[in-house]
C-alpha cells in the first residue's frame, strides 16, 4: 500500500485555485519529486499533506487512513522558508519540536546528538541558530524535520544554501532514509538533484498536473534531438548533413540538434567517412528540458 496518496485534491483560495485536483502516489522507501515554475503549487501541496491547511476537494490518505492528529508524529518538514527561531538554542528548539511528536526528552536529546555527530558539528548543540551560517542553519532545519524518525518526509528546497561538499552529505542523508523505508516528498528547481534522487515525478504549472510518472517513461515520449560527437581532429561540413539544425562545437567534439532521428546515422557516417570516432550519443532529453517545454509549451 502507498504510504501517501492524494486524489484530485483542490485547494481554493477565493477565486484562486491553488492546486486544482493533483493526484499522486509515495510508495514506502520512495523519493517522490513534486515539481514546478514558481506559484504552481508545490507548497500548497505540501502544506495540504502535513494538515496545515485542509482541501477543499479531494482525498488524502497515509498508508490508506485519513488525517488525524497522531499522523503529525510520523511526518517531517523542511520548509523552504527556515522555520527555527533564530534566538533559540539549536538543543532547546530540536529537542522541544521533538517532543512535540512524540519523543521522550531523552530519546530526543539522543537523536538530536547523533545526528549532530553525523553532520560533524556536535558543538552546535548550545549554539543559537542566528550564530550560525546560513547553510548550517539549513542543516539544523534538515535535523529538525528527521529528528523524530518521521515515516514521511517532506523537503521543500532542502539542499538551498549549501556548499557542494553540504549537499552530498545531504543527499547521502535523503538515501539512507529512503532506504530504510521513509517516503519523501521532495521539491526543488533543481533538476539534477532529481534526475539523482526521484523515481516518479510530478510536474505542475500554474495548479495544473503538466507531466507525471516515472522520469525513464517521461523520457521516452520526448523526441531525442540531440547528438554528441567527437573525433580525432576537426570536422567540416556538419551543417550540410540533412536534418542538423545546429551545430555547436564544444571544449571536446560537436553538439548536433537535429530535426529527425534519421540525421543521426548519417552524421555517424560522415564522422566515420572522415576520420576515427571517439564518441557518439543520440542523447536523452534533460529533465530541465522536458520541464522548460512542459511549462513553457501549457503557456503558450
Ligand atoms: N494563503 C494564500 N492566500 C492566497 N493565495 C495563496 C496563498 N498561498 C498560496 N497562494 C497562491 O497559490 C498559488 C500556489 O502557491 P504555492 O506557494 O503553492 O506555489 P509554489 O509552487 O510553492 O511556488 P514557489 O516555487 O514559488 O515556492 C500561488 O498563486 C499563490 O499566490
Amino acid at each position: 500500500m502507498e504510504a501517501l496518496k492524494l486524489e484530485q485534491v483542490v485547494k481554493q483560495y477565493g477565486d484562486k485555485t491553488a492546486v486544482n485536483g493533483i493526484s499522486l502516489k509515495v510508495g514506502p522507501g520512495e523519493i517522490y519529486g513534486l515539481l514546478g515554475a514558481n506559484g504552481a503549487g508545490k507548497t500548497t501541496t505540501m502544506r495540504m499533506v502535513l494538515g496545515l491547511i485542509y482541501p477543499d476537494g479531494g482525498k488524502i490518505l497515509y498508508n490508506g487512513k485519513p488525517f488525524s492528529d497522531e499522523l503529525q508524529h510520523m511526518m517531517g518538514y523542511l520548509p523552504e522558508e527556515r522555520g527555527l527561531y533564530p534566538k533559540v538554542k539549536v538543543s532547546d528548539q530540536i529537542i522541544y519540536l521533538a517532543r512535540l511528536r512524540g519523543m521522550s526528552a531523552g530519546d530526543a536529546e539522543k537523536s538530536l546528538r547523533f545526528w549532530l555527530e553525523r553532520f560533524d558539528v556536535p558543538e552546535y548543540y548550545n549554539k543559537k541558530i542566528e550564530e550560525l551560517s546560513k547553510g548550517n542553519q539549513q542543516k539544523m532545519g534538515f535535523i529538525a524535520a528527521v529528528v523524530h524518525k518521521p515515516q514521511i518526509l517532506i523537503l521543500d528546497e532542502a539542499f538551498s544554501g549549501l556548499d557542494p561538499v553540504n549537499v552530498e552529505l545531504l543527499k547521502d542523508t535523503v538515501k539512507e532514509l529512503r532506504d530504510q523505508g521513509t517516503s519523501i516528498l521532495f521539491s526543488t528547481h533543481r533538476m539534477e538533484h532529481v534526475e539523482e534522487l526521484c523515481r516518479n515525478i510530478t510536474i505542475l504549472d500554474r495548479s495544473n498536473t503538466v507531466v507525471q510518472g516515472d522520469i525513464r517513461e517521461i523520457k521516452k515520449g520526448y523526441p531525442r534531438e540531440e547528438v554528441a560527437l567527437r573525433t580525432v581532429g576537426e570536422l567540416s561540413g556538419l551543417d550540410k548533413i540533412p536534418g542538423v539544425s545546429a551545430v555547436q562545437k564544444q571544449e571536446r567534439g560537436y553538439l548536433l540538434s537535429i530535426s529527425e532521428i534519421g540525421a543521426a546515422q548519417r552524421i555517424l557516417q560522415h564522422a566515420m567517412a572522415a576520420g576515427e570516432v571517439e564518441h557518439f550519443e543520440i542523447k536523452e532529453p534533460t529533465l530541465n528540458q522536458i520541464f522548460i517545454r512542459a511549462v513553457g509549451e501549457s503557456n503558450e
